[in-house]
């Protein structure tokens, strides 16, 4: 076992309540990683000795960000629907299909190559673990390609074949296909299973179908929904008890009110919302109701071409008025609860002692910065299971 002393660390977010606020910020710290997980944290004048020693210069180090919502299996570029949507048109949902297009005709390598590169730039960018939806490819052979090409890169693979009805394709005929054939041929690589339950998408009995045979196979929840209107999306994901329900746009009191006495993660996308010209959710509502939150990038071709999580947060507090602590904690805590990895064997989203040592050093004297500094690089280090990875 090796162990490596972190020091000169000017703030400290561990997100462990002990040490006070929503972050349990401590200044003038210090962390012990022994091999991949966090072994110890304190003040620096309390620290053990370690076999090496990093002085990080008085930086700030937080938790590496948890993005638990993407969709960066994909091929082509849909920067014209973008530029005509920014020209006064709504998004529509059938644009998927042009990427079903795109990415059905690249090989896996093209596959596996830009899919390797998205992650990479998220890790530079601070991102230490990752969710990967299919839902790009339509079919079964698709469908299983995609989730294994996604397994190669996050153990957290979420089956999303109900993204949208194939062209020519019977709404009652492909969800058949989606709880049946491409289930079973989905299901080695999958954790989790999700559905797109909105109008132009799923409505709340294919949805359902959907949801209820994913359980049925050993999967986890996972609901779209709420995204471009009021809609069943949040209900069923709460009464399914769904990990989460990510968009969460179009909310109504009973919806909040939901989330707010259930275990289901409210995911918000901010980066989408701008992307789309959505109204930002109603996201003080949803804390003030005692609602969990999570911020992901929700990356993809079609709403949300990033993976900056940093935007994401400073989206967050500059235009849904999360506190700087809230929407930090949301988009590394949160993450891992919507991800239900904040516990057992390797917890992720935290900087204490079991934890897996992802951490996230910045080029800043605190989290503050993120939102202070809107739009700049700020990472300046980023360990990932105890490695450092920029
Ligand atoms: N809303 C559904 N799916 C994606 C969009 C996918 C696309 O347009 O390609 C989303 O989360 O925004
Ligand atoms: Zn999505």
């Amino acid at each position: 076992m090796t162990s490596e002393l972190l020091i000169g660390i000017s703030e400290l977010s561990t997100n462990d309540p002990e040490h006070g606020g929503l972050l349990g910020r401590l200044a003038d710290a210090a962390v012990v990683i022994d091999d991949d997980a966090i072994a110890w944290v304190g003040r620096a004048v309390d620290a053990p000795a370690a076999d090496r020693r990093s002085d990080l210069g008085g930086r700030a180090v937080l938790p590496g960000w948890v993005d638990s919502h993407t969709h960066l299996i994909f091929a082509g570029d849909r920067s014209e629907e973008f530029e005509y949507r920014m020209a006064g048109h709504a998004y529509q949902a059938g644009g998927i299909r042009t990427t079903v297009r795109a990415t059905t005709d690249a090989s896996d390598e093209q596959l596996r190559a830009s899919l390797a590169e998205r992650r990479a730039v998220a890790r530079s960018n601070g991102t230490t673990w990752m969710e990967v939806k299919t839902g790009y490819g339509l079919d079964v052979t698709q469908e299983a390609r995609l989730a294994r090409l996604a397994a190669e890169v996050t153990p957290d693979v979420t089956f999303l074949g109900a993204h949208v009805v194939p062209p020519d394709s019977d709404a009652d005929d492909y969800v058949a296909l989606v709880t049946g054939e491409m289930l079973d041929a989905v299901r080695p690589y999958a954790r989790w299973i999700d559905v797109f339950c909105e109008r132009g998408a799923f409505g709340p009995e294919h949805s359902r179908a959907v949801l209820e045979a994913g359980r049925a196979a050993g999967l986890g929840l996972r609901v779209h929904g709420n995204q471009l209107g009021e809609g069943d999306g949040v209900r069923l994901a709460v009464e399914l008890g769904a990990a989460s329900v990510d968009h969460c746009n179009h909310l109504t009191a009973r919806d909040i009110e939901a989330l707010g006495s259930s275990s289901t993660v409210a995911t918000l996308l901010p980066a989408c919302d701008l992307s789309t010209r959505e109204p930002f959710p109603p996201a003080r509502e949803l804390i003030e109701a005692g609602a969990t939150i999570a911020l992901a990038s929700n990356g993809n071709p079609g709403t949300s071409n990033t993976t900056s999580m940093a935007f994401c947060v400073a989206t967050a507090v500059l235009q849904m008025r999360l506190t700087i602590e809230e929407a930090v904690w949301a988009a590394t805590a949160g993450g891992a609860r919507a991800l239900r990895r904040n516990e057992g064997v390797s917890p992720i989203g935290a900087i204490m002692p079991g934890y897996r040592a992802d951490l996230h050093v910045i080029d800043a004297p605190s989290v503050s910065h993120f939102a202070y500094r809107p739009g700049m690089d700020l990472t300046f280090g980023v360990w990932e299971a105890g490695a450092r990875v920029r």
